[in-house]
């Protein structure tokens, strides 16, 4: 993703997200649903003195779900494996990691639905019985050699939960879907950040940042740190005003729009006549990957009443056209 506030992590950028997450329950801001399910999955596992059910968390990028993974780590006082799907190109990737595991070890896996199909399949195997058939030898002579594993717990995560195969998905004692969070939700994740930066910033300065950080954490943070350098450098206090001259400068709108949000609008707008356009024709048309465009960018756009998505392709509603500043055609 091109956008220099996109959702998508750099490394970079690693140290800094690491420093705000949250690391309990209690200090995870919103999702109340979630956290009321998830804190009855892991009590309950504990007084049975057993691992808890894996789990699936589902939503678009930059809503928790790697904090979540690592808070689940921490509330068992158990280490966390990381990986993601991609990693796992063949069945033997994850053979190595699944035999590394120690017992009650949380083992997270990202992107979980672009994991290749052989090592789903030994996944499933792995999640239900806790032991896995790795195969020696090719042809005629090929031996499958069962292997057990130490008990563990699978966090998984997907932007596309829709795409995981159902014997999957079905492995999942509990799917959590991450929703978009609400702004006085926001508020409390700029605050929250805001004092463990140091950064003295007033009521005013945090609601509009929250109102401009798509319902998304992460962007809430990465705007703040932006603001904070505003003030650092121009020697002026964390207001209103700074936030919207600092949001300015890196192409925020007051809807919190960004570039590449704007250029998929006007693509859609402009040069499709307001739609129906297909995903991957947009993509194409503005320099994308079609996956960031359905995993980060449509979502927004659809919540906020500015494009809708039809059998047909993606259309932009009258809202969406006002935005662009195009006339809107008489029809809508
Ligand atoms: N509920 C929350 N309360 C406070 N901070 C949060 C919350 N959720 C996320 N954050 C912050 O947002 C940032 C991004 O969170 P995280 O990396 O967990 O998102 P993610 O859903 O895993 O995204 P991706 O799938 O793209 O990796 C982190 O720095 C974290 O501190």
């Amino acid at each position: 993703m091109t956008g220099e506030l996109s959702a998508q992590v750099s490394p970079s950028e690693l140290g800094y997200e690491g420093a705000l997450r949250p690391g309990s329950l209690e200090e995870f801001v919103g999702q109340a649903k979630v956290r009321r399910q998830m804190r009855l999955l892991l009590d309950a596992a504990q007084i049975q003195q057993r691992t808890p059910d894996h789990i699936l968390l589902a939503g678009p990028p930059g809503l928790g779900k790697t904090t979540l993974s690592m808070i689940v780590a921490a509330e068992l006082d158990k280490p966390l494996h990381q990986t993601s799907g991609p990693a796992i190109q063949h069945a033997g990737d994850l053979a190595a990691v699944l035999s590394a595991l120690t017992p009650g070890e949380v083992l997270f896996i990202d992107e979980i639905h672009r994991m290749a199909r052989s090592a789903e399949e030994m996944l499933y195997l792995a999640m239900e019985d806790f032991k896995i058939d790795i195969m020696v030898g090719k042809g005629a002579g090929a031996t499958s050699i069962p292997l057990e594993l130490s008990p563990f717990t699978l966090v998984g995560a997907t932007t596309r939960a829709g795409l995981l195969p159902n014997p999957l998905r079905d492995r999942f004692g509990f799917t959590a879907h991450l929703e978009f969070y609400a702004e006085d939700e926001l508020e409390s994740v700029v605050r929250r950040a805001a004092r463990l930066l140091r950064f003295d910033i007033a009521a005013g300065g945090i609601e509009e940042i929250a109102g401009r950080s798509r319902g998304t954490p992460r962007i809430a943070n990465r705007l703040l740190r932006r603001v904070r350098d505003y003030s650092l450098v121009h020697e002026v206090p964390g207001d209103t005003e700074s936030v919207r001259a600092a949001l300015a400068l890196y192409d925020v709108d007051e809807h919190g729009l960004d570039r590449l949000d704007r250029e998929v609008l006007r693509a859609v707008v402009e040069r499709f006549g307001g739609g129906p356009v297909g995903l991957s024709t947009l993509a194409v048309s503005v320099g994308e990957e079609a996956e960031t465009i359905e995993s980060v960018v449509e979502p927004f756009l659809v919540r906020a009443g500015l494009m809708t998505r039809t059998p047909r392709g993606r259309v932009a509603t009258r809202l969406g056209w006002e935005h662009t500043g195009i006339p809107v055609p008489d029809a809508l």
